[in-house]
């Protein structure tokens, strides 16, 4: 990361008004920024073994106004007096209740909460409070062996978190292990995870490692845990609890060192309550979480981000220029693609922003037509021909370098260029690219 970076970072702290929750057994615990889990489950930070609760119940934290309450999709309920809440922010003393267990939330005076110095972690940036929390918080985690789950809308950041904290470990020199939980076909999940022997179903002809053991001395990424099939959980639990796995088909039992991160878009506490995740395997994995927030809640990130995205297209002297476009005409954007939508945004605008006038037709160009169809609407003037054209060869050449290299793997060119992998594929077959 070069100097620049670090020589920007000016905020340095954010008011949060925490304070205290008294249990229904009489404790006081303080409600500080990271997340309190009220639920029946044992891994609970707060655990009441009430029927009527579930076991993942509730949230609290410390934000600006007071402490938030968020309701984690409990069956019965979170209640703020006789006010069921889904996500409320309580400024006065209040009764809680869960189940038919009371307790009392104690709102106290804001606070200065220090959000450490670092703008950047690993391939990281931003300036927004929120994200320097998250990095004090991973320069704190990624020298550990503590597992980390972290969470966040579609393109936050999710996945180079985890690469950053693999980077930043003593683990760095050992693979990274990358499993999508959402598309493991159900027959092959067993062996994915833990490998199998040979002949041990028809079609396993060799002998093979499972992603656990490939991950051996290094660190396995789950992303998507929320989809991990209900039947393999236990199993994993298993061998990240004993550090061994056993092939299928296989007898004996082989230590494993991993460390494991995962990432998930789903709301982990409906799906636990609901009966599709093991609440023991979520307090397993979340040792640590880390949340990424939405773009649109850290707008303040814009400009360090354009910053770096035009560092890595190799115009670093455009990013003023598209910083100011963005500013003008995207102000009220709420970027529900997140970083990844704005990374695509700005390396197109980067690229091209030399020509006057040119950022305005590539942007309405790439936000408004379809991927097959870039084709004129109406009477074409010579002029926005050419940026069509323009446009048409930047894209040739950017999928064409990109499958190059890549080695033609679409998951990769979906890693390298932040993209999904349905859109790296659509502009793969509008510029009939091959893939060898
Ligand atoms: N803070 C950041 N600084 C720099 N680049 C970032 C940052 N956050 C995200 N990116 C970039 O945004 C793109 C999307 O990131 P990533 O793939 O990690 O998102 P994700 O949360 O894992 O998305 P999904 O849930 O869709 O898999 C990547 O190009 C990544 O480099």
């Amino acid at each position: 990361m070069d100097e620049n970076h670090a020589t920007k970072a000016r905020v340095l702290h954010w008011f949060v008004r925490g304070g205290s929750v008294r249990t229904p057994d009489g404790k006081t615990l303080t409600v500080d920024v990271d997340p309190i889990v009220i639920g029946r489950d044992e891994g609970a930070q707060i655990s009441i073994p009430d029927p009527e609760v579930s076991s993942i119940h509730c949230e609290l934290r410390a934000v600006n106004e007071g402490i938030q309450v968020r309701d984690l999709g409990s069956t019965n309920g979170t209640f703020i007096g006789l006010v069921r809440v889904k996500e409320a922010v309580v400024t006065t003393v209040s009764e809680l209740t869960v189940g038919s267990s009371r307790l009392v939330i104690e709102p106290a005076a804001k606070r200065r909460v220090d959000v450490g110095f670092s703008n950047h972690f690993g391939s990281l940036v931003g300036n927004s409070p929120r994200m320097r929390r998250v990095f004090s918080i991973l320069e704190k985690v990624a020298p550990t062996s503590l597992s980390v789950l972290i969470l966040g809308e579609t393109g936050t950041g999710k996945e180079v978190v985890a690469k950053s904290v693999h980077d930043a470990s003593p683990q760095r020199n050992g693979p990274f292990v990358v499993v999508d939980c959402g598309s493991i076909p159900p027959m092959l999940a067993e062996s994915l995870l833990f490998g199998h022997e040979r002949g041990a179903f028809t079609g396993a002809h060799e002998r093979r490692k499972g992603a656990l053991g490939e991950a051996d001395g290094g660190t396995l990424f789950l992303d998507e845990l929320g989809e991990l099939p209900l039947d393999l959980q236990p199993k994993l639990l298993r061998a990240l609890a004993e550090r061994q796995i056993k092939r299928v088909g296989g007898s004996q039992v082989e230590p494993i060192d991993v460390r494991v991160l995962a990432a998930t878009r789903r709301d982990l506490g409906r799906e636990m309550n609901a009966g599709r995740f093991r609440s023991d395997l979520f307090f397993r994995i979340a040792q640590v979480r880390v949340e990424l927030p939405a773009l649109r809640e850290r707008l303040s990130d814009l400009p360090s981000l354009v910053e770096e995205v035009c560092r890595r297209v190799g115009k670093p002297e455009h990013a003023q220029t598209v910083i100011a476009w963005l500013e003008g005409h995207m102000g009220s954007h709420d970027w529900p693609g997140n970083v990844r939508e704005l990374v695509n945004v700005a390396s197109v605008a980067a690229t091209l922003a030399g020509e006057p006038g040119a950022i305005d037709d590539v942007l309405t160009l790439t936000r408004e037509q379809p991927l097959d169809a870039a084709r004129p609407s109406g009477p074409a003037t010579a002029f926005s021909e050419a940026k069509r054209t323009a446009i048409a060869s930047f894209e040739r050449e950017y999928f064409t370098d990109l499958t190059k290299r890549a080695g033609g793997n679409v998951s990769e060119m979906a890693r390298q260029s932040g993209m999904e992998r349905h859109h790296v594929r659509a502009y793969l077959r509008k510029y009939s690219i091959d893939k060898q």
